[in-house]
């Protein structure tokens, strides 16, 4: 059983390069300016351009605004647009109709309350990424949630793991929750924003590695 991997927050052709080779699905490029991981539009442009087809390139916006969402769908043509603030599903699903890229929303998940309420982006959104709650930003700290608050749900859209996941931890997690695509960003950094090619590398073999025992 193969699990999908995202490599989050690069922002230059040698992660992307490296990310590929490691083997993963999907690279981000996180245009929010609060972030270290900030790219502008004609960057992201670029870098994926640069990048090779094996890998799906994701945008990820927080609440941008319509005007800015179709400008940076359009430059950058992305496969996906991850969504990472509060954006309403009425609001994914119009961007979903107009759209080829796929929509994929973040939900920061505190407990089983919230995790019910994600029903909501059924026929919104193409895929849930369930994250560590907000702090001071929306996403991008490298904290962790409990897991736990997934045990035993029917999942009726096709959702991702993400929140503080690392070389280390990333195989009790998908021994904890049999997720079918592991998210992540921090977790591959030497320090925030600088992606490490070694640490990509190690999150890769980690995931392929335990898919090859099951
Ligand atoms: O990466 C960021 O800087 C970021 C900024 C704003 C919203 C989301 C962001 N990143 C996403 O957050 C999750 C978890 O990241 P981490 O592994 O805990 O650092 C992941 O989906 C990132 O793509």
């Amino acid at each position: 059983m193969k699990t999908e991997i995202k490599i989050c927050g690069l922002s230059n052709e040698a992660s992307i390069a490296a990310a590929a080779e490691a083997g993963a699905d999907y690279f981000g490029l996180v245009h929010f300016e609060k972030s270290p991981r900030h790219v502008s539009l004609e960057r992201a442009a670029e870098l994926r351009e640069s990048a090779p087809e094996s890998l799906k390139t994701v945008l990820l916006l927080v609440n941008a605004d319509p005007k800015l969402t179709g400008h940076a769908i359009s430059v950058v043509r992305p496969d996906v647009i991850q969504f990472h603030g509060s954006e309403t599903a009425e609001w994914l699903k119009l961007v979903r109709d107009q759209s080829n890229a796929e929509v994929w929303k973040a939900l920061g998940l505190r407990d089983k309350a919230t995790l019910a309420k994600s029903s909501r982006f059924e026929g919104a959104a193409d895929r849930l990424l369930f994250d560590a709650p907000a702090k001071a930003l929306p996403g991008g700290t490298g904290t962790s949630f409990d897991w736990n608050v997934l045990d035993g749900h029917d999942h009726k859209i096709p959702w991702g793991l993400a929140g503080g996941l690392d070389a280390d931890n990333v195989v009790s997690a998908m021994e904890s929750t049999s997720p079918p695509l592991v998210d992540v960003s921090s977790g591959v950094e030497s320090a925030p924003g600088v992606k490490d090619v070694d640490r990509i590398a190690a999150f890769c073999q980690a995931v392929r590695t335990y898919d090859e025992t099951r």
